[in-house]
């Protein structure tokens, strides 16, 4: 039992998570928990808005309902930490656990002291004022955040609070949180790199929900940079370049993901060196990501390499085993799937570089197991992922194979697959050709998008969710995705 609650209490959010970490758990008795907390503010807390959330944790660690019955122990008071109000966001966001050595959260000032290169890094960050020049959301009258978050079209699952901390990410991560506390003012730019699935994308949306969280009214916009050049081409097009102009340069935050699909693109180039340039010299913050470091970007000019380098470079690295483990319990538990601590272990030793594959091999063997109404161990594990991983190591996988692959399997052609029309076959086999795109190459939302007949970013990520919902609810979808998969790495290897 006080396994199973400190890990549930690990998995909080960092707000939540002040409130109990002097709780203590007594007894589980039949399906009665009993946990024991410092004082009657607490147990309020517990009782209130943390009931639900703490139920239905236990109750999937326990595999049967469980209900939570608080007693107030004063002598807990002494450890407790928290402070007559809630525990400020800018401390407890900075201080994620850490999946890697498991210990202490370190103080954001230490995290950024790792003997990394930092070049010129000032950790001492000035907290006190408001970079942003706008009302903190601390006040009771504090207006509403600018933008939704469609409008500034950021992924609620992509937060700080979901991002596992090791020794692979702990710099990008700390840099990170060091520029959403301080926009503008603790490094300008950010530029993150690193090889495809590792976190880049997370980060930068954490990053955008965590200054709209601390800052209200801040203006925050995210943009992978495929998607700026083609606004920018229509732009033109359309005569409306004030209006694109406007849109990325009145901005408190500019989140630009994937810079390196800018090689190249010497127009788009330009108008982004404009755009770095206004926002920079109006101290607003820019935080750019890349799959190489910029001195590696060669068909980049050397004037927007050069600016890169002003403010901070840092890197993520494929995560140790370690860190793979606690990525997939984390995932587990927010998605509410049931796997045992040895198959998420196996899961973590076969899947070794990219996060996004971890997450996909995580969501097969619970789907195996749901469907064949079967327990998740070991065997059904085996099982999966040896259809999933074949011996002799990867192919290289295109998303023209897939598509093609996908529209024979269904009996349709490419057009049909790639084309408008919204039968239901077509529609299921669509999306099943994107998410096995997602899953199996390292194309971006938005190139993925474009090889099917140009389409938005945000089709293809519905897609993605569809398809790893019917993986776990229709076995005809399973069976599906499952043979699909084994006849495009097949080909691939034959190619
Ligand atoms: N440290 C982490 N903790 C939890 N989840 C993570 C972590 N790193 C990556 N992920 C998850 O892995 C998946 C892939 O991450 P993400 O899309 O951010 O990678 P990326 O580096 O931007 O890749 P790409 O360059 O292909 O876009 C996402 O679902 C993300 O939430």
């Amino acid at each position: 039992m006080s396994t199973v609650w400190r890990t549930l209490i690990d998995d909080l959010p960092p707000s939540q998570r002040a409130w109990l970490a002097a709780s203590r758990p007594v007894t589980l008795h039949e399906h009665t928990a009993i946990v024991a907390v410092a004082d009657d503010f607490t147990r309020n807390q517990l009782e209130g808005r943390l009931r639900t959330r703490l139920e239905d944790a236990l109750g999937h660690a326990f595999g049967t309902q469980v209900r939570i019955a608080v007693t107030v122990d004063p002598e807990l008071e002494a450890a407790s930490p928290h402070p007559a109000t809630p525990p400020s966001p800018v401390a407890s966001a900075a201080g994620g656990r850490d999946a890697g050595d498991g210990g202490a959260p370190a103080p954001l000032g230490d995290e950024l002291d790792t003997g990394y290169d930092t070049g010129s890094i000032n950790p001492s960050i000035d907290l006190s004022t408001n970079p942003l020049d706008v009302p903190t959301p601390f006040g009771a009258t504090a207006p509403k955040p600018a933008g939704t978050a469609l409008e500034t079209r950021l992924n609620p699952k992509y937060v700080f609070e979901t991002f596992v901390i090791g020794s692979s990410n702990r710099f990008a991560h700390a840099a990170a949180v060091a520029v959403a506390e301080a926009p503008g003012k603790a490094y300008n730019p950010l530029l993150i790199y690193g090889d495809s699935g590792l976190g880049k994308t997370h980060l930068l949306h954490a990053i955008g929900h965590y200054v709209r969280s601390l800052f209200n009214g801040a203006r925050v916009r995210y943009v992978s940079s495929e998607e700026f050049t083609n606004e920018f081409i229509n732009a033109i097009r359309d005569d409306k370049a004030a209006m694109f102009q406007r849109r990325y340069r009145d901005v408190d935050v500019l989140l630009i993901d994937d810079i390196q699909f800018l090689e190249g693109k010497i127009q788009t180039q330009e108008e982004f060196f404009h755009t770095f340039n206004t926002l920079h010299n109006a101290n607003k913050q820019i935080v750019i990501t890349s799959d190489r470091a910029p001195k590696r970007l060669e068909a980049l000019e050397d004037r927007l390499r050069n600016r890169f380098e002003w403010g901070l470079i840092t890197d993520v690295q494929p995560p140790d085993l370690e860190t793979r483990i606690a990525i997939l319990r984390k995932k587990a538990a927010t998605e509410r799937m049931t796997a045992p601590p040895d198959v998420l272990e196996f899961i973590a030793s076969k899947i070794q570089t990219n996060i996004r594959e971890l997450e996909g091999a995580l969501i097969r063997v619970t789907a195996f197991a749901s469907l064949n109404r079967q327990p998740v161990d070991l065997t059904l594990a085996e099982i999966v992922l040896k259809d999933l991983i074949p011996e002799g190591g990867e192919p290289e996988i295109s998303a023209a194979l897939i598509i093609a692959q996908t529209a024979a399997y269904f009996g349709l052609s490419i057009d049909d697959l790639c084309g408008s029309s919204r039968s239901r076959v077509l529609v299921t086999g669509r999306q099943i050709a994107m998410y096995l795109c997602r899953e199996l190459t390292d194309l971006s939302l938005p190139k993925i998008g474009q090889q099917f007949g140009g389409r938005d970013h945000t089709t293809v990520m519905h897609a993605d969710k569809k398809i790893r919902q019917l993986l776990a609810e229709r076995r005809s979808v399973y069976n599906q995705v499952t043979e699909l998969t084994n006849r495009i790495k097949q080909q691939a290897r034959q190619s």
